[in-house]
């Protein structure tokens, strides 16, 4: 945790570029060369993710702090397209950046503790491997804490982080997060099952590495959940392309304007798209966007 707030400090800059690209977005001169090269198969789109992805990493890595790959985009074309997703954390990795798994896992506690190797690494005869390297990932706590419990140890013992859904930025989150039980919604009730379980985990700065995903589209929500939890940290999406701004959010945010990491995907890694000048130039075009979004939240 303490790692990820001073490297938001450092650079004063609390987002995410969330690295979820689709073929449609490939930029078609990279298109075209990949399936020249390949052939027009999971394999040249999985080089033109990687090729994409390092140019966005590349153009803001000296002034975002983390990044946020979302795995469905590379699970969708089999073993290239985790090939890909690997090989981006280990390039954001080696660039200094965060890196939060976008997977979003929840099950069993026996299968949890398998999924919880995006952690932990996992070990054959003693030897240890750490194959995803995931600093952060997203978790489901619809199971309740023998869900969560064997990602908590790991992330406890490997110094790394995870953030549970509490209240999602989807349109129908509402259909069940608001359900009221008791007088209180589902994702208050959520919220403080997150919060006494980042009771675990408390690093040096004030926050928990056990993490809550609270939507950048409820902005009242989000008030409400920075005074419940005020030792977890949130990852907010939402905002951008599903409408979030930086003033809906200033009461995500703590009185020192920590406890927050902002996320955007496709406002960034797709703004070349938005404007002719740029181009196929993806690359200058996500720094532009990371910049406004940067002075949007008025750090
Ligand atoms: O866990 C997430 O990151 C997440 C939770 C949520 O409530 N809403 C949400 O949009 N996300 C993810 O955040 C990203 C949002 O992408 P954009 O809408 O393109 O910025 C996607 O990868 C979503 O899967």
């Amino acid at each position: 945790m303490d790692s990820l707030l001073k490297k938001i400090d450092v650079m004063k800059n609390p987002t995410v570029v969330g690295l979820d690209p689709t073929l449609e977005m490939m930029p078609a001169s990279m298109k075209a060369e990949m399936f020249e090269k390949y052939g027009k198969n999971p394999e040249a789109v999985g080089k033109m993710f990687i090729k994409f992805n390092k140019e966005i990493i590349d153009s803001v890595e000296d002034i975002v702090p983390a990044v946020k790959p979302q795995i469905a985009m590379y699970e969708k074309y089999g073993i290239e397209g985790i090939k890909a997703y690997l090989e981006t954390i280990e390039y954001a990795s080696k660039k200094g950046m965060a890196v939060i798994g976008d997977i979003k896992r929840g099950d069993i506690s026996s299968t949890a503790a398998a999924y919880a190797a995006h952690i932990g690494g996992t070990e054959i005869e003693g030897q240890a491997f750490d194959l995803w390297k995931e600093d952060w990932i997203t978790v489901n706590p619809y199971l309740g804490i023998d869900g969560i419990q064997p990602f908590i140890d790991e992330c406890n013992k490997k110094d790394r982080g995870v953030f549970i859904l509490v209240k999602t930025s989807n349109p129908s989150s509402s259909q069940l997060q608001d359900i009221l039980v008791n007088e209180k919604t589902i994702y208050e009730r959520v919220a403080e099952l997150v919060a006494e379980w980042g009771m675990q985990s408390m690093g040096t700065m004030g926050y928990s590495r056990i993490g809550a995903v609270v939507g950048a589209t409820h902005k009242e929500q989000g008030e409400k959940l920075r005074k419940m939890m005020p030792h977890t940290f949130f990852l907010v999406p939402g905002y951008g392309a599903q409408g979030g701004t930086g003033t809906d959010l200033e009461g995500f945010f703590d009185k020192d304007k920590r406890g927050c990491i902002v996320n955007s995907s496709r406002g960034i890694i797709a703004a070349y798209k938005k404007n002719d000048k740029y181009g196929e130039n993806v690359g200058e075009a996500a720094r532009d966007a990371a910049l406004a979004m940067k002075a949007d939240l008025q750090y």
